[in-house]
Parts: structure tokens; C-alpha cells; sequence
């Protein structure tokens, strides 16, 4: 019988590798001397070191092949936060995350680690501080939020020491840096059409935003502190920038580094927030007629009107994890790499 060759620790996978945290991930991991498989629905650059392999999670078969001498993976694929199809959600996180643990044991993996979100604790009302022992939000404030939930139970509750499967998640938060697809493009987007001249509350909502390559720290922080006889085995970590900023403040620079103005008026948390729920059922009941996409949903309203910021004690402490970049010099890079977001570009 042919003996199956212990996989390599520097051999990995990324799966979602082509998506903005993916790649600077695969990017730092190749930096580190890794040599890298992605496996993505779409390929979105080339690289030396990395191979690609384009397929879906939920095809076992395709995973397989992806992850053939592979000893760590890195899961960090999800449909984008913003949409609100269930079954897509429901589908890529739930029934694709079994089927990444499934492959995962079958091909021999030793190490999964899961790119989580800390808004699986998130009910759209004030979180200070946040510990990892928050419970789960009982009411998620949406699909993307109750799927990550149900994805983060799954890979944590799939640890294995005895069978040699390790498994651990990555809680970030609101992760900015060069290439994001969301949001300072959201914002900008908003700030040209003439939408970012309010304040939602009285703006001393604190909140946390991650510069990616923070994010990037603690995913390999997190891989290489996995092991049997450490006490990270099946346990949740928030990432953050360990700064948290008040949310407008934190807007209003982005903007006035890429030329907007910062907004200024203020507009009470309640009232935008009923304004946003009843135009949220308006886009609901007249989808069969007209297709319109609000821009202040109920959710991105609760984000922007209330406090989020959470502790990154249980990673300072476990992983060895301090931010590499602060707030000040990601902000700064970020609006540096986004030329064609600026205002008159
Ligand atoms: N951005 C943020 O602020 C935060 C993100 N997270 C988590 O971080 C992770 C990465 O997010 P981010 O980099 O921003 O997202 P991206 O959308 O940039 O990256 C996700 C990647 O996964 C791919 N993908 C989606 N569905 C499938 C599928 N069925 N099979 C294979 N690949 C698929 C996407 O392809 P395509 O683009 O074609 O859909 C994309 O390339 C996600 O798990 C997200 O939940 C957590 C906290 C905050
Ligand atoms: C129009 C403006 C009021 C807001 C524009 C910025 C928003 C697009 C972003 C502000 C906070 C961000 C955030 C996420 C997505 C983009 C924002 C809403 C997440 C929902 C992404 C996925 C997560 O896991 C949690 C994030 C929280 C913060």
C-alpha cells in the first residue's frame, strides 16, 4: 500500500485567495517562505509560488485536488457582506464550510484556519470592549452575520486533537487597506453622489477598523501558535487594530485624504435608522416592479450609529499578537493606493 507522505508545513492553501484579504494574505505568506495553492471561484492575478485553482467550496472533488500535500488551509472565502440572498449565504458558508472540513480531513490537513468576523456577536445595538466569550447574536442583523455564525460554530466544533485536525478562527473587524472592494469605494461612491454630508447620532460612536495587514499578522499568528498543546485548539480570536476611532472621525479622514469633504450636520440615530428600515421594506415589496438598492440600509445605519469595538487581550496573550500597522499609517496608505478615487480623478 502506498504510504501518503506527511504534507509539508510550509505547503498551504488559501481558499477565497483571490478576494482582497486572500490575496495580501497570500502575498505574506509567500514572503514568509510558504509556498501557496489558491483556491478561489475566480482568479483574479497571477504570482510566482502560487498555483491556482478556480472552483466552488461546495465541490468536494475540486477542493481535493487544491489541497493534495497541503498541511495548513486558510478559509477566508464568503459572498460579500452586502447582499441579502439567503440561499447564497446559506449555500458558500454553511454547506461550503462542511464541505471544506470534509475535504480538509479527507486530504490529510493538519491545520484550518478560519477568517471569522467579530460581528458574530453583533445585534446592531452599543458592544464596548467585546470579549470572545460574548455570546453569539441571538437576532443576527443579517444573513451574512447568522451564516458566519453558524460557519464559525462548524470549523471550531470540527477540532480534533486526537485525529490530528487543529482548527481555529479569526474574529476581524471592519478591515480597510489598498484593493478593498467595499468600503472606501462605498464611501466614495456615496460621497459623490452628494450622500456624505451627515452625521448619523452625535458621532462619539467608537469602532473598530482593521488595516488588512494587521488582519494578515494574526491569521499566520494564529497557523503557526497551532498546535496540540496549545491552548488555542478550537478557540475564536479578535484581530483589531486595538485603536478604536470614533466612526465619523474615522470616515471623515478617509474622505478629506482623498479630497471630500467630512460631513458635518448631524441627524438623530433613530429617526435615520426608521427612515432606513421603512425604505429597506419599500425595495423588499417592490423588487417584483422596480429594482433599487438603498444606500443607507438598516444595517450599515446600526454600524454607523453605535459603539463596536472590541478586546484583542485573548490574542495579545495567546498569539503574541500586536497590530504591525497603526491606524494612523494604514489610514495613510489606504487613500495613497486609491489615486482614481480621488476627488476630480
Ligand atoms: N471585509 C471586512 O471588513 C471583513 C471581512 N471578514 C471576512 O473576511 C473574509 C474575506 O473577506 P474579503 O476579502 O473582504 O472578501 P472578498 O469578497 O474580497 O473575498 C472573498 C473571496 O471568496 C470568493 N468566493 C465567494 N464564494 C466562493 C465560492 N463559492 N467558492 C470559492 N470562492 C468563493 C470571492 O469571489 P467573488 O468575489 O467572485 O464572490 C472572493 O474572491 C470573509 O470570510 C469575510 O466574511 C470579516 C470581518 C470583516
Ligand atoms: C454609507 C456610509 C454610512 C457607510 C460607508 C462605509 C461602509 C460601507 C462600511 C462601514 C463599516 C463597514 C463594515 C463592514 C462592511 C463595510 C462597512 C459597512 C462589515 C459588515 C464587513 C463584514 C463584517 O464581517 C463586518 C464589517 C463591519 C464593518
Amino acid at each position: 500500500m502506498a504510504t501518503r507522505l506527511r504534507p509539508s508545513s510550509k505547503r498551504c492553501a488559501v481558499i477565497g485567495g483571490s478576494g482582497f484579504l486572500g490575496r495580501h494574505l497570500v502575498e505574506k505568506l509567500l514572503e514568509r517562505g510558504y509556498s501557496v495553492s489558491v483556491f478561489d471561484i475566480r482568479q483574479s492575478y497571477e504570482l510566482p509560488g502560487v498555483t491556482f485553482h478556480q472552483g466552488d467550496l461546495c465541490d468536494k472533488q475540486a477542493l481535493l485536488s487544491a489541497l493534495q500535500d497541503v498541511s495548513l488551509v486558510f478559509h477566508c472565502a464568503s459572498p460579500a457582506p452586502g447582499s441579502d440572498d439567503r440561499k447564497l449565504f446559506e449555500r458558500v458558508n454553511v454547506v461550503g464550510t462542511q464541505t471544506v472540513i470534509q475535504a480538509c480531513i479527507e486530504a490529510g490537513v493538519q491545520k484550518l484556519v478560519l477568517t471569522s468576523s467579530a460581528s458574530v456577536v453583533y445585534e446592531g445595538t452599543d458592544i464596548k470592549n467585546g470579549k470572545e466569550d460574548l455570546p453569539y447574536a441571538k437576532k443576527p442583523i443579517d444573513y451574512y452575520t447568522q451564516t458566519k455564525i453558524e460557519q464559525e460554530k462548524l470549523v471550531l466544533g470540527a477540532c480534533n486533537k486526537q485525529k490530528g485536525f487543529l482548527t481555529v478562527a479569526i474574529r476581524p473587524h471592519g478591515i480597510f487597506g489598498p484593493r478593498d472592494p467595499q468600503l472606501v469605494p462605498i464611501l466614495v461612491d456615496t460621497a459623490r453622489r452628494g450622500k456624505m454630508k451627515f452625521i448619523i447620532g452625535n458621532g462619539a460612536n467608537l469602532v473598530d477598523f482593521t488595516y488588512v495587514e494587521n488582519v494578515v499578522h494574526g491569521h499566520i499568528l494564529a497557523a503557526e501558535h497551532l498546535r496540540p498543546d496549545s491552548p488555542i485548539c478550537g478557540k475564536a480570536y479578535h484581530i483589531t487594530n486595538d485603536e478604536p476611532i470614533p466612526f465619523w472621525d474615522f470616515m471623515s479622514e478617509v474622505l478629506v485624504g482623498l479630497g471630500y469633504a467630512a460631513p458635518r450636520f448631524h441627524l438623530p440615530y433613530r429617526l435615520v435608522y426608521g427612515l432606513a428600515l421603512l425604505l429597506w421594506l419599500l425595495s423588499v415589496l417592490l423588487r417584483p416592479f422596480v429594482a433599487f438598492k438603498p444606500t443607507f440600509t438598516p444595517m450599515r445605519v446600526a454600524l454607523a450609529g453605535t459603539f463596536h469595538y472590541y478586546s484583542c487581550q485573548r490574542a495579545k496573550e495567546h498569539l503574541g499578537y500586536k497590530p504591525v500597522v497603526s491606524l494612523k499609517e494604514g489610514i495613510a496608505c489606504t487613500v495613497q493606493s486609491y489615486p482614481h478615487l480621488k476627488s476630480g480623478a
